[in-house]
């Protein structure tokens, strides 16, 4: 898997297609978070190019964060509009505001306090998951999360038939797909087990229903989070996933491998297999999380 970067067919939700999977290899980890912001901000502005606003997705971890800390000094951050940008996450540990083990508190010194003071992105534009300080639970942030991000979703599929429409109940609902902004953007770190943002192999929360999910006895401390469900993540037009490190390489292969039956790993034993983007997925890694 080291060397060029290679492309293979994505498995999509329950087996189904999704966007193309993109397998990206850099040197070592000072490397990878390096181009990883290059790639972020590249990314933002080309899809500024487009439509406005940009919703990206940002994840704590150390690979995450040190991507955040090189986006900030890189010359390209004077060239986003940043106005147009709201800023989610995709997993919080459950911990009071300004914590330092806070994903928030993290990106915030890395980056977004910068982006705020400096270069014009909105105070309100940034979409902290509550913690301690405002609700009593994991499933209180999990449900106030929701609800914010339910105000931005724009992509709810096809439109419900009007209730008048012939053969058609009044007031019966069609499906729609998950309430999320279409996140242009939507960033992962690894767990060594797997994991991604706070879905944990074998816990309860990866077979969550709706967009967000309170988490408890997370095996990875704090023991409590909020996180994305993995349908809000595979809403995402673009989901990227960035792992460094020799003690990440097995899981790495595990989710982008099959079985010898040609099956896809299965999200239950390695949940980043689930993370998949509707129009790409990338995988970015270091050589060491890349040597199996
Ligand atoms: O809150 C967290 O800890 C995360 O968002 C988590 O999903 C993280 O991204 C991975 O555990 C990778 O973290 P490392 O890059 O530090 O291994």
């Amino acid at each position: 898997m080291s060397g060029a970067p290679g492309t293979a067919p994505a498995p999509g939700p329950g087996g189904g297609a999704a966007g193309e999977r993109l397998v990206v290899v850099h040197p070592d980890p000072g490397v990878l978070a390096e181009a990883a912001a290059a790639r972020l901000l590249t990314r933002i502005l080309d899809v500024q190019s487009v439509r406005s606003p940009v919703h990206v997705v940002l994840t704590g971890g150390t690979v995450g964060i040190r991507t955040l800390a090189r986006a900030a000094a890189s010359p390209l951050v004077a060239a986003v509009d940043w106005s147009g940008v709201h800023l989610w996450w995709g997993d919080e540990r459950f911990l009071p505001d300004g914590d330092p083990d806070r994903n928030e508190t993290q990106a915030r010194e890395a980056l977004v306090d910068a982006l705020i003071a400096g270069h014009g992105l909105p105070a309100e534009n940034v979409h902290a998951m509550p913690g301690p300080s405002s609700v009593g639970s994991p499933e209180e942030g999990a449900e106030a999360y929701a609800a914010e991000l339910a105000r931005f979703a724009v992509d709810r599929g096809v439109p419900a038939p009007a209730a008048s429409e012939p053969g058609r109940d009044a007031g019966a609902q069609e499906p729609a797909g998950p309430a999320v902004p279409a996140f242009d953007v939507l960033l992962l770190g690894m767990g060594p087990d797997g994991h991604v943002a706070s879905l944990f192999p074998g816990h309860e929360g990866l077979g969550a229903t709706g967009v967000t999910v309170g988490v408890h006895g997370s095996p990875k401390p704090p023991p409590e989070r909020v996180s994305l469900t993995f349908d809000a993540i595979r809403a995402a037009r673009e989901v990227w996933v960035v792992a460094a490190g020799a003690e990440k390489a097995d899981r790495a292969a595990a989710a982008l491998g099959t079985t010898t039956d040609g099956v896809p790993a299965a999200v239950t034993d390695v949940p980043a297999a689930g993370a998949v983007g509707r129009g790409r997925t990338l995988w970015l890694l270091d050589a060491a999380a890349a040597s199996r």
